[in-house]
């Protein structure tokens, strides 16, 4: 199955889409089955895949991404990568980083490539971090050397003199952190940040971190609406990405480049690859590794159910018409194996619970009875963890506040924090039973800060509402942190209806007019069917 993720340049798309329809057409998943070769055939020294295996001992054998994508990196090349979420990207990026970093030290002499990764929110820069702590079986203080954490903070702003200071003077072979970070870094003091100091430059969600102009055939409005937001805001990431390749001081010597997301359209790949200018020789040498249809594949392996509840204006619960009453594998039941002796991670910061004394005697925006419905659904059928995600828009501090005055154990998701999220990067075996007992948790969050995050233990994700973008790629993306690596999962989009022959809402269009909003009902069912998900019954509102 290898053949399905083909490494080409840029000539030789023509195979890739034939094989695309190979793929659909048999419905081979077809990240699953590469399987034929091993770490140590992809590069990987022999001390790194000891390392591995105790670390990850469910890790086995490398996904079909990560066989195309391993050498690519190890061997330096410029790298565009989109395969469906839960494919093992990240996983392979970090693993490709360390191993190289091993590889150095055992040749010796010279000083290991430097990375910088940007990552599009915190947690997954501390997911990608906890990964390598694990890889090197060593508390994260200690591997403090190998990764450095670019991250703001409220209590500690990166641009202290202490923290320019040690960044300065780090030896890290890895940085990670947020292009706002990194950009503040950079203004306020250059020297702190030097840029030739890195050997690879990576973007991970690229999609979500670059903006790119509309595609072709595209309305002259749009166009220009483009423009406009082009010069004057510029998004950190391509801020950074100018100054690392195209302005005049940019380093003399130029980094490899690596760019990955699990929704990287056609459109967008064709303008990084050969728009952009941070690619040399409009981007013919990049090595693409591309799935064969990200969006359909995505959402749908059969390890997950997907479940719509609706809830009526007066409160009333009823699953969407339609939902079948397929029994679900219990979420609780795949445990995935991992060393006994891998420590937990120690956080950098003292717990703090989030304080929501303030909502006391203010009203909520929230409905009640969607809140009840999912505190219910919650208390029902979560073993241990599971994820709430809320429009952007939404005040996550207040939904928390309101969850917990109905008996949930809610948390703002945050993993720097081990009560918020951080204890959950882990399924460490010795915490296992503890967890079994502990108080199920519900960490809310938003779209933004969640993209990318895998946490093991975590079964279920209730959206509240579709997507506002109203895409089938972001519920795909959204739904994707659970059912990862064929371990189950349940993803429930709570919807709330209105009145019949009533608007759900009114955006305004042009000038004066409005145009009424579709039925949030009819879009999911429209999501579903570009995904091909049928709805399952959630049995306990049946
Ligand atoms: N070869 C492998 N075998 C088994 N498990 C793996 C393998 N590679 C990665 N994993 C596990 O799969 C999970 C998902 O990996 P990862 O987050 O890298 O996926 P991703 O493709 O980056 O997803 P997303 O697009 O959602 O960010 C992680 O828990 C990781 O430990």
């Amino acid at each position: 199955m290898t053949s399905l993720l083909r490494v080409y340049t840029s000539f030789h798309t023509l195979p890739l889409q034939c094989l695309s329809l190979q793929a659909r057409a048999l419905s081979i998943p077809a990240y699953h089955e590469s399987a034929s070769r091993s770490f140590a055939d992809l590069g990987l020294s022999e001390h790194a895949v000891t390392k591995l295996q105790h670390a990850f001992p469910a890790v086995l054998r490398p996904t079909a991404t990560q066989t195309t994508f391993l050498p690519a990196l190890l061997g330096g090349k410029d790298v565009l990568l989109s395969d469906k979420t839960g494919s093992g990207k990240t996983f392979a990026l970090v693993l490709g980083l360390w191993g190289r970093y091993i590889a150095q030290q055992e040749r010796g002499g010279k000083r290991p490539t430097s990375t910088l990764i940007l990552t599009p929110h915190r947690d997954l820069a501390l997911q990608c971090a906890y990964w390598v702590y694990r890889l090197q079986g060593l508390p994260s203080t200690d591997a403090e050397p190998f990764v450095h954490l670019l991250l703001r903070s409220a209590s500690e702003p990166l641009t202290d003199r202490s923290r320019l200071t040690e960044l300065r003077d780090s030896k890290s072979p890895l940085t990670i952190g947020t292009p706002q970070a990194v950009l503040e870094v950079l203004h306020a003091d250059p020297s702190a940040l030097p840029l030739g100091r890195f050997g690879t430059v990576v973007v991970d969600e690229v999609d979500g971190m670059v903006e790119i102009p509309p595609p072709p055939g595209s309305g002259k409005s749009a166009k220009i609406k483009f423009e406009k937001n082009w010069k004057r805001h510029p998004t950190p990431t391509r801020q950074v990405l100018d100054m690392m390749y195209l302005e005049e001081d940019a380093p003399a010597r130029r980094p490899q480049l690596v760019m990955m997301s699990a929704t990287l359209s056609g459109h967008h790949r064709q303008w990084l690859q050969s728009h952009s200018g941070w690619f040399p020789n409009r981007g013919k040498d990049v090595v693409g590794v591309y799935a064969p249809d990200t969006t359909v594949a995505v959402a749908a392996p059969d390890t997950i159910t997907h479940h719509a509840i609706l809830v009526s204006p007066s409160g009333q619960v009823a699953n969407i018409e339609g939902a079948i009453a397929t029994r679900s594998t219990d979420p609780g039941d795949q445990v995935e194996g991992t060393a006994e002796e891998i420590p937990s991670p120690q956080t950098a910061q003292v717990v703090e619970l989030e304080n929501t004394e303030e909502f006391q005697d203010t009203p909520s925006s929230f409905n009640p009875s969607t809140l009840e419905t999912i505190a219910l659904a919650f208390a029902l059928d979560v073993p241990r963890v599971a994820l709430l995600v809320l429009p952007a828009s939404a005040a996550v501090r207040r939904a928390v506040f309101d969850l917990r005055s109905l008996g949930v154990n809610a948390h703002g998701l945050d993993v720097l924090q081990t009560e918020r999220g951080g204890a959950y990067l882990e399924r460490n075996a010795k915490d296992r039973d503890a967890a079994a007992n502990a108080d199920p948790i519900l960490l809310v969050s938003t779209l933004a800060s969640t993209r990318g995050l895998d946490l093991p233990e975590m079964t279920h994700v209730f959206m509240l509402g579709i997507p506002e973008d109203r895409s089938a790629d972001t519920y795909a993306h959204m739904a994707g942190r659970v059912g990862r690596f064929g371990r189950t999962g349940k993803v429930v989009s709570v919807i709330e209806t209105v009145p019949m022959g009533q608007s759900p809402g009114i955006v305004p269009r042009k000038a004066g007019k409005m145009e009424d909003l579709p039925d949030e009902v009819e879009w999911l069912r429209h999501i579903f069917g570009q995904l091909g998900i049928t709805p399952v019954v959630f049995e306990h509102f049946d």
